[in-house]
């Protein structure tokens, strides 16, 4: 339809030239021209399209017009409420005449009664006994025949006045209607051919291109969305914590050093040589290059010493030593070993070095720990001791059974604070903040072991959904094998913690498989429709 009313304007401009008046047409299908308000709504669609090709133009037409209202169509219909009275009485002197009561449940009550007044005034009946009578055998509803002018013209001959009477009546209403005016266009042609938007190679090598028809750009048209970057829900979660740290005074670690040496990963943390943890069946090791460059000299020999035979309390392990298991590189098993290494750094100024010597030693002993200050760290004392506050959040590798919870690569959020005098207490208080931060307020600590932690504690939370205790974290008091080698005062004592950072985003995103979270298997529609997550 839509293309055949196009073709229609089109080729009436063919042959007139112009259209001057829209209601004038005869649209496919019909046989009266396109007077009424919806076959110009539809003759202004074709109208639109074809302008919007410039292959014409038009110019609006404001036209008042009146439709009939529901009474005002009824009357059209079956005639006025007085002729429908007429209509229902006898004529005098045929049959007996019609009573009141009667005549209400021929043409209804309503009618009865609006029409009767009206006949009467008319003089089209009379009253004969109890009942009603016709007095002309013929009459004119006038009322109907204007009813049915207006419902085919939109008006009528008689005039404003009459009209206005009748919108008085409720019988009409105005309404506003439009037509339009057309003339050709600048591209004007009878072909509707949808013109071309892409100009192609066939269209070059065929020629067609010089006799195509082109659609012009439409610098108004809203455009097509672009498809921005999104967060990674891990990332969302990784912002919240690294706030709630931030918030709490911590300063982030570097944490660029995905590849330690088992010395920084283990040795630094007093976790024996034989531990398993440091097994091929648990931990990635490099086989090129297999070995790290020297750890600070004098420091090594102080760990070496405090694993082989003790010291600062400790009888140590009273285990052969092994070089070249501190040697190997391997891939980090926790970030633990970063915050070893900013813990070795902190101490610089008690072992009595500047921290510029210490930078040095870090940065020939390995690049990744090459950072020269300790970010946040506080005022130094008299001994050179200065309190921090660090947090880390990065990737840890370890040799697992991949499974719907496990990878072999996670990340883990840390937080390590050093202060003179810490306590177990000031440990538990701290996790208490952090993680209602977090929106987790039922926490439960369980005792448990980790080689460079004493006290160990396990962190355990109320799932409110899973209904159950999940263990959300480790923690402990840093041993004074892995902070005294470091050349910390003694009554300076060290707590950490670590999380993964996967654990909360799968309970906060109602993730219950790793792969759909992390890995090639991610939707990346997921990572752009998912909402930020509110601790
Ligand atoms: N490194 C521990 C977390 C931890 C950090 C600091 C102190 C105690 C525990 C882990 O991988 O689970």
């Amino acid at each position: 339809m839509a293309e055949a009313i196009q073709q229609l304007i089109l080729d009436t401009l063919d042959k007139q030239g112009s259209i001057q008046d829209t209601r004038t047409l005869i649209l496919p299908g019909y046989k009266e021209p396109a007077a009424t308000h919806d076959s110009q709504i539809i003759i202004l669609g074709a109208l639109n399209s074809l302008s919007s090709r410039d292959m014409i133009t038009y110019t609006t037409q404001e036209t008042v017009s009146h439709v009939l209202t529901q009474e005002g169509a009824q009357i059209a219909l079956q005639g006025s409420h007085e002729a429908r009275v007429w209509n229902a009485c006898p004529s005098q002197g045929e049959g007996s005449p019609v009573p009141i009561k009667e005549l209400q449940s021929k043409v209804g009550a309503e009618t009865a009664k609006i029409g009767q007044g009206q006949a009467f005034k008319n003089k089209w009946i009379g009253k004969e006994g109890d009942g009603l009578v016709k007095l002309l055998s013929e009459i004119v509803d006038s009322t109907q025949l204007q009813m049915r002018e207006v419902d085919s013209t939109g008006t009528l001959k008689a005039g404003e006045k009459a009209l206005a009477d009748l919108r008085k009546r409720k019988l009409i209403v105005q309404r506003k209607g439009q037509w339009f005016t057309v003339h050709k266009g600048q591209q004007f042609s009878t072909s509707t051919a949808k013109p071309e938007t892409d100009l192609t190679v066939d269209m070059l090598t065929s020629g067609s291109w010089q006799t195509s028809t082109y659609k012009k750009y439409n610098f108004e048209a809203a455009g097509i969305p672009p498809i921005g970057g999104a967060l990674h829900p891990l990332l969302k979660v990784r912002e919240e914590i690294r706030n709630i740290f931030l918030e709490m005074g911590f300063a982030e670690m570097p944490t660029s050093s995905f590849v330690e040496s088992g010395f920084w990963c283990f040795d630094a943390l007093f976790v024996p040589q034989q531990h398993p943890a440091r097994e091929v069946q648990d931990t990635f090791y490099l086989s090129d290059p297999a070995v790290s460059l020297p750890p600070p000299k004098e420091y090594y020999e102080r760990v070496s010493k405090v694993h082989e035979h003790g010291g600062y309390g400790s009888t140590g392990y009273r285990a052969p030593w092994s070089h070249d298991e501190s040697r190997k590189l391997l891939l980090r098993t926790h970030t633990t070993a970063s915050s070893a290494a900013m813990l070795w750094k902190l101490a610089a100024a008690c072992r009595g070095e500047g921290a510029d010597a210490s930078a040095e030693a870090a940065v020939q002993a390995e690049g990744a720990h090459a950072s020269p200050t300790v970010p946040g760290a506080g005022k130094a004392g008299e001994d050179g001791f200065r309190p921090a506050k660090l947090f880390s959040i990065d990737r840890v590798f370890r040799n697992e059974t991949m499974d719907a919870t496990h990878l072999a690569e996670f990340h883990q959020v840390e937080g390590v604070v050093a202060d003179r005098g810490l306590t177990l207490a000031d440990l538990i208080g701290f996790m208490r903040v952090f993680f209602k931060k977090m929106g987790i307020e039922n926490l439960r600590f369980k005792p448990a072991y980790n080689p460079y932690t004493e006290p160990s504690l396990e962190i355990f939370a109320f799932h409110p959904q899973l209904k159950k205790w999940v263990e959300v974290g480790n923690s402990g008091m840093f041993r004074p094998e892995m902070l005294e080698p470091m050349g910390f005062p003694k009554d300076v004592h060290v707590h950490g913690w670590g999380i993964s950072l996967e654990r909360p985003t799968m309970i906060r995103y109602g993730i219950n498989n790793i792969r759909t979270l992390v890995g090639h298997k991610v939707s990346l529609d997921s990572v752009e429709r998912s909402p930020a997550v509110r601790f």
